[in-house]
């Protein structure tokens, strides 16, 4: 059982919480709701006193078409305060829905990258847009709906038995019998509620891995059913499904065939009493009458049983994504970094149980290039990360200047630290405000500027529109290395002193080669700049060179040094030079 099904927090105290500055219009379309249920109630008396008079033979036709004049305007304002009820509810609900989204989205900007990438994007999606949307009928109708019912059945069974308390319990007869049919319909139902949240969540995913990848889907000829996870998923999905219909129908029905019977006992009983003479016809029609008016309410309040186990597991998810535990960054610095160098202090790092950083030692002087080089796997991106402050060190510590990162406010270390990585999100916004991310404010001719130092206003200027040019989701109208070169200029305008460059030309054709390393020799002059590259030829003349193997260092300095001292970094490079002798790209 994960985290969500674990959950046991009351929808109630959930609702109460968000609706912080609501509550009054919760509480007006409740008193509107009741007042809507006495409004629905009285029409019942009203007959009671036409059959009354009908069988006494009493009252004149205007006695009757007043009754019913009566009976049609409470019928009316019944259906009027309905609507106010409800745009009340519904119109709360849209504001609590709208703070949860907005909490939500709040808290994944101040969440460590690494646990907003253990979840697959399609789930954030799927809790942040579907799985609330899917509340908000549920929560709309819910207080007022539920309590109108709950309190007018009530109010009705009260009436029966001031009436008489025989009928009313004559009236009760066909509950144990009602609630047992329903019972077995409930018989695991936790199991099975969870099942079907499980397999559609999955579902959800697996849709969103599917359209993702569909590029890589279509490249290798898979179809969907060639895609076995999405096939088991959607089988589970459908399976589950019909295990709980086939295991709860005959409950079901027969639950919603019996429960509302009421005359199944009213009627044997008052039969019998009334030709035992101990009772009135008056009563015994006024029972009768009534006792429409308590099984079907209380029928209506069941139903949201299911949709308040529903709401529940959501508050779960919604929970479980607002307690994740924060990066802890204080507000403000109490000491400033004193200048750009960085320091790793026996650093360890796990992804969840696996340890890859191994107790890592490190200094890496202010104004100086230096290359993270060693096999795929070995933890130079982690490295990267953990000085960007994307993550934290599960121990050890990261210095910058000379103080912990941890001290030192998020907003400190992005604006002093430059990230630019092979996979830069481009938004599918212009190609202007995609560059102007780097430095809010900046003004056009800024980024003009930024764009022509990186050698890339040439290119944005044949696009289309030009800087106005829409990038599309995920930059995908632009090809890998422009979007690449975009990503450098953001990191130009934001002109960080620390400059993180991981796989930065790994998209760089070699027409476009000279200009982007043009560019980054631009973008990195006089500061400090870490990069990790797997073509040794371009990092061969930096400062220092650390190579990383299996999460340790196993030697750092320059080129020359290294290839005496460091066989591993010797292989690397012998390797390197016999692929470009061998005419490969390098
Ligand atoms: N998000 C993640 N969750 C779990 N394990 C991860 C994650 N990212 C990386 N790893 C693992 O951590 C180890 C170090 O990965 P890292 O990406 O730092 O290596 P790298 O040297 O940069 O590799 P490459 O050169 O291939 O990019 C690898 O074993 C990798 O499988």
């Amino acid at each position: 059982m994960n985290k969500t099904q674990k959950t046991n927090r009351s929808v109630f105290s959930w609702l109460s919480e968000f609706a912080k500055g609501r509550r009054g219009e919760y509480l007006l379309s409740v008193i509107t709701a009741l007042i809507g249920v006495a409004c629905s109630l009285i029409p019942y008396f009203l007959i009671i006193k036409i059959i009354t008079a009908l069988i006494n033979g009493t009252a004149e036709l205007s006695y009757y078409l007043t009754l019913c004049a009566w009976m049609a305007g409470l019928w009316i304002l019944r259906y009027i305060l309905h609507s106010v009820s409800t745009t009340l509810s519904h119109h709360a609900t849209f504001h609590v829905l709208a703070k949860v989204r907005i909490m939500l989205l709040d808290k994944l900007a101040t969440l460590p990258l690494g646990t907003v990438l253990d979840r697959s994007s399609g789930s954030y999606k799927n809790i942040i847009v579907e799985r609330v949307d899917s509340i908000e009928t549920t929560l709309a109708h819910l207080l007022p709906e539920m309590t109108a019912n709950i309190v007018g059945a009530l109010a009705v069974l009260a009436l029966i038995f001031a009436n008489d308390r025989r009928m009313g319990l004559s009236m009760l007869i066909v509950l144990p019998l009602g609630m047992l049919c329903f019972m077995s319909m409930f018989r695991g139902y936790n199991e099975k509620f969870q099942r079907t949240v499980t397999s559609t969540k999955a579902l959800n995913d697996t849709a969103v891995e599917y359209i993702g990848g569909i590029e890589v889907i279509k490249a290798f000829g898979q179809s969907k059913t060639g895609y076995a996870k999405f096939v088991s998923a959607a089988k589970e999905g459908a399976d589950c499904f019909i295990d709980w219909m086939k295991s709860s129908l005959f409950g079901q029905s027969a639950g919603m065939a019996i429960f509302p019977s009421t005359l199944l006992g009213v009627l044997p009983v008052g039969c019998l009493l009334y030709m035992q003479g101990t009772l009135t016809a008056d009563t015994f029609l006024t029972v009768i009458v009534l006792s429409f008016g308590v099984m079907q309410p209380l029928m209506t309040a069941f139903s949201y049983t299911d949709d308040i186990a529903q709401v529940r597991t959501i508050v779960g998810e919604v929970s479980e994504v607002l307690s994740c535990e924060d990066m802890r960054r204080p507000e403000k610095a109490v000491k400033l970094p004193c200048d750009n160098s960085i320091e790793l202090k026996n650093v360890r790092f796990a992804y969840h149980d696996k340890e890859v950083l191994h107790g890592i030692n490190l200094h890496i002087e202010q104004g100086t290039v230096n290359a993270l080089v060693g096999p795929s796997g070995s933890g130079k991106s982690t490295i990267a990360r953990l000085i960007a402050s994307l993550w934290d060190v599960k121990d050890g510590s990261v210095e910058l200047g000379g103080v912990d990162i941890r001290t030192l406010p998020l907003a400190e270390c992005t604006k002093r630290i430059a990230n630019v990585s092979q996979d830069n999100y481009l938004f599918d916004l212009s190609v202007m405000d995609n560059i102007r991310m780097g430095r809010k404010g900046a003004t056009d001719e800024e980024v003009i500027d930024a764009a022509k130092k990186s050698g890339c206003h040439e290119f944005i200027m044949s696009l289309e529109n030009g800087y106005q040019t829409v990038c599309g989701a995920s930059g995908g109208h632009l090809s890998g290395g422009e979007r690449q070169r975009i990503s450098i200029t953001r990191a130009m305008l934001k002109d960080a002193p620390v400059v993180i460059l991981d796989e930065a030309t790994s998209y760089t054709d070699p027409e476009n080669e000279a200009v982007i390393q043009s560019a980054l020799a631009k973008l990195v002059k006089g500061k400090t700049v870490i990069v990790i590259a797997h073509r040794l030829s371009t990092i061969a003349d930096a400062d220092q060179i650390i190579v990383v193997n299996q999460g340790h260092i196993e030697a750092a300095g320059t080129q020359e040094e290294l290839l005496k001292s460091c066989p591993l970094y010797k292989t690397m490079w012998d390797a390197h030079i016999s692929v470009k002798d061998n005419g490969e790209a390098v």
